[in-house]
């Protein structure tokens, strides 16, 4: 839920980078507590059933986020960045985000994975591969999670919630961008049993 560096954005109220909602919240606390209570509700509910492709994926970011905007499970339109950081142009997302989850399928999902370790490696590799993406415009971290977690799930392991530590999934994240998926790795560990 932090902010984007975002170019001209017509999702958004005009003159804020709120963005427009279904309940009509221009107040940018008020839009990031009933974002967060939707998200935990439908949390609550199964996922989407899916062939874990790109498809399955936006079916998951629509339903934690269908009754907050209408563009949930639709691609972002526009460029954003955080942190000075640019994600992938609108335009080639599509292509990018079949070319991943083609890979991901190629590797079985990571379900033949040997180890925690063997695990962590090749997950970071695609969680941090779908972040330079960013498919959505809002909603990206709690999906790459939420697959991070039926991954753990295809390949036998369990996550730790418990063990997530946001601050260094962040720079674990941010240092992934740059090309270390060390961080990740070592961060993935952690909440995988
Ligand atoms: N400077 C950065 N460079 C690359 N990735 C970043 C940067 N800052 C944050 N991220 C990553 O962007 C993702 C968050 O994206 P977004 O805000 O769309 O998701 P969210 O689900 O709304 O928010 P959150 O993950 O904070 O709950 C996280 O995976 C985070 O680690």
């Amino acid at each position: 839920m932090s902010r984007y560096d975002v170019t001209e954005d017509p999702l958004c109220y005009p003159g804020t980078n709120v963005l427009r909602n279904k309940a009509d919240l221009t107040n940018q606390d008020e839009l990031d507590q009933f974002e967060q209570l939707m998200f935990l509700t439908r949390s609550e509910e199964p996922l989407p059933e899916g062939a874990l492709d790109y498809a399955h994926y936006r079916a998951i970011h629509h339903h934690f986020f269908q009754d907050v905007y209408t563009w949930a499970g639709q691609p972002r339109q526009v460029r954003t960045a955080k942190g000075g950081n640019w994600f992938c142009y609108p335009e080639y997302i599509d292509a990018e985000m079949h070319r991943i989850f083609r890979e991901l399928t190629d590797e079985n999902h990571l379900a033949d994975t040997t180890s925690p370790q063997n695990f962590a490696e090749r997950a970071a590799h695609y969680i941090a591969d779908i972040n330079a993406v960013h498919p959505f415009r809002e909603g990206n971290g709690r999906c790459q999670l939420t697959l991070l977690d039926i991954l753990m799930q295809v390949a036998g392991l369990e996550m730790i919630e418990d063990n997530i530590d946001e601050d260094e999934f962040m720079n674990a994240m941010i240092a992934s961008f740059a090309g270390d998926e060390g961080p990740l790795v070592d961060a993935i560990i952690k909440i995988a049993s």
